[in-house]
């Protein structure tokens, strides 16, 4: 019974170090290596082997060593394949900072008085309570629940949507795509945090956008494949929307002539909201392998059908 590793490679052997401690008894491969491909039970990868299922006859699970497992074909897995996305402190808390930091420069008008300085301008504006602006979350599984969290500790009225019904104490919930329009006219600033899946892709489209109330922000954090990039620009553009700060693209990077790289009212990140530690992703892989070895369930189990 073996495990094969198959990402960024300092990470990974982070990780062989950390096994040979913790697991001695499962050997740990550094992808191409694999050892004896009928002995791996375990793959964690980005993105795994395309021959997959004919490689790795005896797989069990497939780790993503990142947040999302879009990037896996989900179809093309045996069906008994366990799939894992990576739940760790380390990244969680990587989101909570990007989003923290992103809500409050919208909150706090920072791409608007940046844009005035490269024109030479210096006018104040009134500015806004934390307590005044509304600040939603689209997406409620670890990393949306920890940044509803972190924001209200500012005193934002937090909102979120899911998929299906959550509570969150002192927030208000929506959920399901009826009382989307709802969720989204009551907000100042957006923040995107959901998985991608064939229902999210293009879910900020003109639609949506539109039903923000205008001046209003937008954080995606989440994939580029959510949002409708010429929707945005145009949102931006006729001026219902204020400002944009994205982590992600569609794809990534954009085109060296897309209007992202210098759209006054667009902040770009090159996909660095949050990373996987290698002591703590490390740590969570660990502890998932012991779980699944005693038939416990374990953290960050993807339901295959629904997609995250
Ligand atoms: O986007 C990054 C991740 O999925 O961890």
């Amino acid at each position: 019974m073996s495990i094969v590793y198959k990402s960024e490679p300092l990470r990974g052997a982070a990780w062989q170090r950390l096994f040979a401690e913790a697991l001695p008894d499962l050997p740990f491969h550094l992808w191409p290596e694999t050892g004896d491909p009928a002995a791996v039970r375990y793959l964690a990868a980005w993105q795994p082997p395309e021959d997959l299922a004919a490689r790795f006859p005896a797989l069990e699970v497939l780790f993503s060593v990142g947040a999302g497992v879009d990037q896996f074909d989900l179809r093309a897995l045996p069906p008994h394949v366990q799939v894992v996305r990576m739940v760790e402190p380390g990244l969680t808390a990587g989101m909570v900072e990007y989003v923290t930091l992103s809500v409050l420069a919208l909150h706090r008008e920072f791409p608007l008085f940046l844009d005035q300085q490269r024109r030479g301008v210096w006018a104040a504006t009134k500015g806004l309570r934390a307590e005044r602006r509304r600040v939603g979350v689209l997406g409620l599984g670890v990393l949306g629940l920890a940044a509803v969290k972190a924001l209200q500790g500012f005193g934002y009225p937090v909102s979120a949507w899911s998929r299906g019904r959550r509570e969150v104490a002192g927030a208000t919930c929506f959920a399901g795509t009826e009382e989307l329009p709802a969720f989204l006219a009551g907000l100042d600033i957006l923040v995107c945090l959901l998985p991608l899946t064939a229902e999210t892709r293009g879910m900020l489209d003109a639609a949506r956008l539109a039903a923000l109330p205008r001046g209003a922000g937008l954080v995606n954090a989440g994939r580029g494949g959510h949002l409708v990039e010429a929707d945005l620009l145009a949102a931006l553009d006729s001026g219902h929307l204020s400002a944009a700060i994205l982590d992600v693209s569609d794809p990534e990077p954009p085109p060296p002539d897309h209007p992202f790289w210098s759209h006054p009212r667009i902040w770009l990140t090159p996909h660095v909201a949050s990373t996987t530690h290698a002591d703590t992703g490390g740590e969570a892989l660990v502890e998932n392998i012991r779980r699944h070895r005693r038939g416990e369930p374990m953290l960050g189990l993807v339901n295959r059908s629904r997609g995250y």
